[in-house]
């Protein structure tokens, strides 16, 4: 097996589905178990570091919540800083604003307007790609703020959802598909 094959087997073995939440038809992919696992926790982040070191990132930006506990990590793994992408409303200085849709409901993200160096090379980090929304928001509030994206890696693609169709164009990587 590959060290790719066994990252994604680990991911597989640590998530857990959760019908109906947060609303009816929709599985909910609880990442938290794979998270509170030491060995399963950090085989992710290093698989991320190694899998994007070749973009030469400079500075990670995590998409909250969820988002954060990896970017934190990979950041710091990688010996770089994290931005923090929020939900609206958080960020105490000026910023720039994106809303979209996600697979259960829409939502507004923000980031810092000086929250990157111009043309400094940006690796987005979130947990799930589904519908692609929040990754898209994130993208295009990565530019508008001066940054270049490096790619997006998530831990978990929904590709039944078809969120890469909406991140056309930028590098794209998830531990794993289902
Ligand atoms: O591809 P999409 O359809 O846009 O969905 C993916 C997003 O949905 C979840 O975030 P959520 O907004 O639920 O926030 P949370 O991390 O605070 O739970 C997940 O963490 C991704 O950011
Ligand atoms: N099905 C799902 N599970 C976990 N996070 C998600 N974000 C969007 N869709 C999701």
């Amino acid at each position: 097996m590959t060290d790719r094959e066994h990252v994604a087997k680990l991911v597989a073995s640590r998530i857990v589905d959760v019908p109906d939440f947060p609303q009816p038809g929709v599985v909910f992919k609880d990442i938290s178990p794979l998270l509170a696992d030491p060995a399963g926790f950090r085989a992710v982040v290093d698989a991320i570091v190694t899998e994007q070191r070749a973009t030469g990132f400079e500075v990670v930006a995590g998409i909250e919540a969820r988002g954060f506990v990896l970017a934190a990590a990979v950041a710091y793994a990688a010996e770089v800083g994290v931005v923090a992408v929020r939900k609206a409303g958080k960020l105490p200085r000026a910023t720039f604003a994106a809303s979209y849709s996600l697979e259960y409901g829409e939502a507004t993200l923000e980031v810092h307007r000086d929250a990157f160096l111009p043309g400094q090379r940006v690796l987005v980090v979130d947990d799930v790609l589904a519908t692609g929304g929040t990754a898209r928001a994130t993208l295009d509030l990565v530019e508008q703020a001066g940054g270049a994206v490096s790619g997006l890696t998530v831990l978990l693609e929904l590709g039944f959802l078809a969120g890469r169709a909406k991140v056309d164009g930028y590098p794209v990587h998830a531990l794993l598909t289902v």
